[in-house]
């Protein structure tokens, strides 16, 4: 499944580009103001910190929500204490586009982050283009070589990257890149299974100078002690804040 995902991802930025060629993104990206420093926002603390996602649906949960003003809900999001703001542009199965993104980008202060199946320099000059400050990399999507040359695109237009990774094996290469900002998540997006212990067994595993994320899975108060316990900086949290009440959701989120 991730292997389509991915594939289709890279499409869907294939046929956008027929419309808007790559020069003209990039002179839109570099024309953006500077990314903001998303490393400063999540950077360990005494409480735990929350990247609030937008998210409408995935292809393993269905349906989650309508989200007609996701501009509206980012804004609830920050009100609520988020660190960073999650915008899935993923539109097939996600439900998401680059016009969420830039609608959150105008509606907060906080960094904002391009959730998508990312492949291609393409699609990390359409993320800076549209505002983002970060951008997600599957480490089980990507080859060493596209690792490497999406990161150092990434942190050249003065972007952070979010590297996910699913084991220890995928850690190792995350670390390997000089990541400072790694991302376990729960769920196997090849499979679609949940493994809320695989934070746990991966925490020792960081890079000392690394930010600890704790992605999928986070439904209660319990589920965000849980990870915290186990050494995360900070949770990546979706269904949670776009089925529930955000502002509620959070603050308790945030009083663990
Ligand atoms: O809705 P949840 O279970 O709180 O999960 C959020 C986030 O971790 C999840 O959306 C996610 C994590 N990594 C991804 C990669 C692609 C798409 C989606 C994701």
């Amino acid at each position: 499944m991730l292997a389509e995902l991915t594939a289709n991802a890279v499409a869907d930025a294939l046929a956008r580009r027929e419309g808007r060629p790559l020069a003209e993104v990039e002179a839109a990206a570099l024309a953006r103001p500077p990314a903001l420093d998303a490393l400063a926002a999540l950077a360990p603390a005494d409480h735990v910190k929350v990247i609030a996602e937008i998210k409408r649906s995935s292809p393993s949960r269905g349906s989650l929500a309508s989200i007609s003003d996701p501009a509206a809900l980012a804004r609830s999001y920050e009100l609520g204490g988020a660190s960073a703001i999650s915008v899935l542009t993923e539109g097939r199965k996600f439900g998401g586009s680059l016009a969420d993104l830039e609608a959150v980008r105008a509606a907060v202060s906080l960094p904002v982050l391009r959730k998508d199946f990312i492949a291609t320099p393409y699609q990390v000059l359409e993320a800076r283009a549209a505002g983002a400050d970060l951008v997600l990399l599957i480490v089980a999507a990507l080859d060493d070589a596209q690792l490497a040359e999406l990161f150092a695109l990434i942190t050249d237009l003065g972007m952070t990257a979010l590297v996910e990774t699913h084991g220890a094996d995928e850690l190792d290469r995350a670390a390997q890149l000089g990541a400072r900002l790694i991302g376990v998540n729960a769920r196997d997006l090849s499979t679609f299974e949940l493994d809320r212990d695989l934070f746990a067994r991966l925490a020792d595993r960081f890079p000392d100078d690394a930010i600890r994320v704790a992605e999928s899975a986070v439904l209660s108060a319990d589920d965000v002690a849980h990870y915290r316990r186990s050494g995360a900086d900070v949770v990546l949290v979706g269904e949670a804040l776009v089925t529930g009440d955000p502002i509620a959701n959070l603050s308790a989120f945030l009083a663990v």
